[in-house]
């Protein structure tokens, strides 16, 4: 939650992180973008994230699932896949959460961390688009990114990043913020955000000694990242 906050405060976006199921009806109202995330799930939880993304729904706004670990246990996989009925604008997770959600089955994976490769998943993430209707992103060495039809690259982004918790949510908030301000453009906004925030990575590493340095680095490079470095930098392509 730190780290996603710092990221959406850094990239100009105003966060607020809402569990309470009482405090949905007040909180949703004001936002351009929702963010559901199931990281730290609990039975209370789920019924607020389902309000919400109903309120967001009803008020037009886009809103992101980020399906983390879906496949570790089965309360998650249900969860997720309830949440999946109110029709995400955009789904991002790592490639074994798209392979495991997309086939609505549980996976050997040990955890939140993933063991598959993005570029293993793309079929996956296609079939998952078409049957939900979302954007699906696949976080990775190559993030791929597909409305179902059409599948983009970003290729920016360093090792390093998985190498800090929450780095994929961070992302993830950054594709609501995104969204926000691109609405009508779902695939765009999600290659862009997954493409800066990998600029702002290799831009941190260049500064960095180690993970912990990394993460203060990201941020930096986020608030400062200018027009030219993102046109010198960004590297987003068709893939076949
Ligand atoms: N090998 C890599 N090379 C470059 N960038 C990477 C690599 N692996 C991940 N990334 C980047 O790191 C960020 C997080 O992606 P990752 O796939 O690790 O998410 P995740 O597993 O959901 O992370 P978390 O669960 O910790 O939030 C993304 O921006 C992604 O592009
Ligand atoms: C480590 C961890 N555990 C639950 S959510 C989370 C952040 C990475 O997804
Ligand atoms: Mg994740």
């Amino acid at each position: 939650m730190d780290l996603m906050a710092n990221t959406l405060l850094a990239a100009g976006a105003s966060p607020a992180m809402i569990h309470t199921i009482e405090e949905i009806p007040d909180f949703t109202p004001h936002i351009d973008g929702l963010c559901i995330n199931i990281g730290t799930l609990s039975s209370t939880w789920l019924p607020s994230m389902k309000a919400a993304a109903t309120l967001a729904n009803q008020l037009g706004k886009p809103w992101v699932l980020d399906p983390v670990a879906v496949s570790a246990s089965d309360f998650r996989l249900k969860s997720c896949l309830e949440l999946l009925n109110f029709k995400p604008t955009v789904i991002r997770g790592n490639a074994s959460e798209i392979l495991a959600l997309s086939s609505a089955s549980k996976g050997s994976d040990k955890g939140v961390d993933s063991s598959h490769r993005s570029t293993d998943a793309v079929e996956a993430a296609k079939s998952l688009a078409k049957s939900t209707g979302a954007i699906v992103a696949v976080s990775g060495a190559v993030d791929v990114i597909t409305d179902g039809q059409q599948v983009v690259g970003a290729h920016n982004g360093v090792p390093m990043m998985q190498r800090i918790t929450a780095t994929g949510c961070a992302v993830t908030a950054l594709i609501a913020a995104f969204l926000a301000a691109e609405p009508l453009h779902a695939l765009e906004a999600t290659a862009s955000a997954l493409s800066i925030f990998g600029v702002t990575g290799e831009m941190g590493n260049d500064l960095a000694k180690g993970p912990a340095s990394l993460r203060m680095h990201l941020i930096d490079s986020l608030h400062g990242l200018d027009e030219v470095a993102v046109i010198s930098r960004v590297n987003i392509t068709n893939m076949p």
